[in-house]
């Protein structure tokens, strides 16, 4: 783990069982996430796209250990937190937040927007004063954007992109190192999206805050991410910086993603790609890579073996892509 990093995961792995029978006993599993390593920068946004059901909430439920994995390390801060205690976790959910995609239903009808931005504060017993408390509130509150008057009301009273507003603030009252945004503006409409992640990306150069940025679409984490990993079927096939992967992305898979884009045409001699098929079931991942059975290049090696993740930048680890055929695809061969 570089002195630059703020969160590196290194192998993860997270299988949900499936059980069955009158004995309960495990008949199968959901490979969620499968051999996952990648770091976030202090200061810095990693965007993880795929399609839903890739694993991308997996991952970041498991970084914050609401979900244990099956194995593989979570380092935080230069600290292994993958095996320690709830107890010796606790004083570390402070510096790593969340934010949901949908507002509503992570905040609490019934608590009016004083008691919900108090409460990681009476949880962690900061701020006892009641006068410094209500301050540090109301400066939350000014920080994302809402007046004052926010600060007795509920949250049916204000629209979606005020909620996550609200759920921002929420994840910033703590002062934390990084935030997992869990498609944050998945539920918004485009124009409040915009609004949203340009508070994002405020936030994060005031505070150098990191953030794992979750997304199902490319087109959102192109102008916060700096660096982007392309999961599929609970693997990375792609990662680099956001700039290379747009300008010249390499996996079949994110060529695809891209060209879903308008105005990204990237595919420059062959027609727009559409990903061919339905997801395959992560109980029963396709053998080999696990795009072959959607990828317009598939050869027999391709159902056979696992592409590594391979290095085809100029620099350690600039461009890796997991893909039997990446260098012919970088270099524009026909396949
Ligand atoms: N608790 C669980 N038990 C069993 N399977 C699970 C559990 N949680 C998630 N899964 C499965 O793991 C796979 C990955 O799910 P996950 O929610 O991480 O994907 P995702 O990429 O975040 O998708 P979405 O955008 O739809 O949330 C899916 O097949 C999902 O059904």
């Amino acid at each position: 783990m570089s002195e630059m990093d703020i969160l590196r995961v290194q192998n993860l792995v997270k299988y949900f069982p499936i059980t069955g029978g009158i004995l309960g006993k495990q008949i199968a599993k959901v490979h969620a996430v499968d051999d996952v390593t990648f770091s976030v920068k202090k200061g810095k946004t990693l965007g993880l796209v795929g399609e839903s059901g890739c694993g991308k909430s997996t991952l970041g439920r498991t970084i914050l250990r609401l979900i244990e994995p099956t194995s593989g390390n979570i380092f935080f801060d230069g600290k292994d937190i993958t095996n320690i205690s709830q107890k010796q976790l606790r004083p570390l959910r402070k510096e790593i937040q969340i934010v949901f995609q949908d507002p509503f239903a992570s905040l609490n009808p019934r608590m009016s927007i004083r008691e919900i931005l108090s409460e990681p504060f009476e949880i962690h017993n900061l701020f006892p004063d009641k006068q410094e408390r209500i301050h540090k509130v109301l400066s939350l509150l000014k920080e994302v954007g809402l007046s004052p008057e926010a600060i007795d009301r509920y949250p049916h009273e204000f629209s979606g992109g005020q909620r996550q507003r609200i759920g921002i603030a929420r994840a910033l009252s703590l002062n934390p190192k990084i935030i997992i945004c869990d498609e944050p503006v998945s539920a918004l409409d485009v124009s409040i999206q915009s609004q949203i992640l340009n508070l994002m990306m405020d936030l994060r150069d005031k505070y150098h805050l990191s953030y794992i940025f979750i997304a199902h679409d490319l087109s959102v984490i192109e102008h916060i991410s700096d660096e982007v990993a392309v999961m599929y079927l609970g693997k990375i096939v792609e990662y680099t910086s956001s700039e290379n992967l747009y300008k010249h992305p390499i996996h079949p898979y994110t060529k695809a993603l891209i060209s879903s884009i308008p105005r990204h045409n990237v595919v420059e001699k062959r027609e727009h790609q559409v990903i061919q098929g339905d997801l395959p079931s992560p109980i029963d991942p396709p053998s080999g890579c696990r795009f072959h059975t959607r990828c317009p290049f598939a050869k027999e090696i391709c159902s056979k073996q696992i592409p590594e993740l391979k290095n085809l930048g100029s620099e350690i680890n600039s461009h890796l892509v997991a893909c039997h055929f990446s260098n012919e695809l970088k270099n524009n061969e026909i396949l």
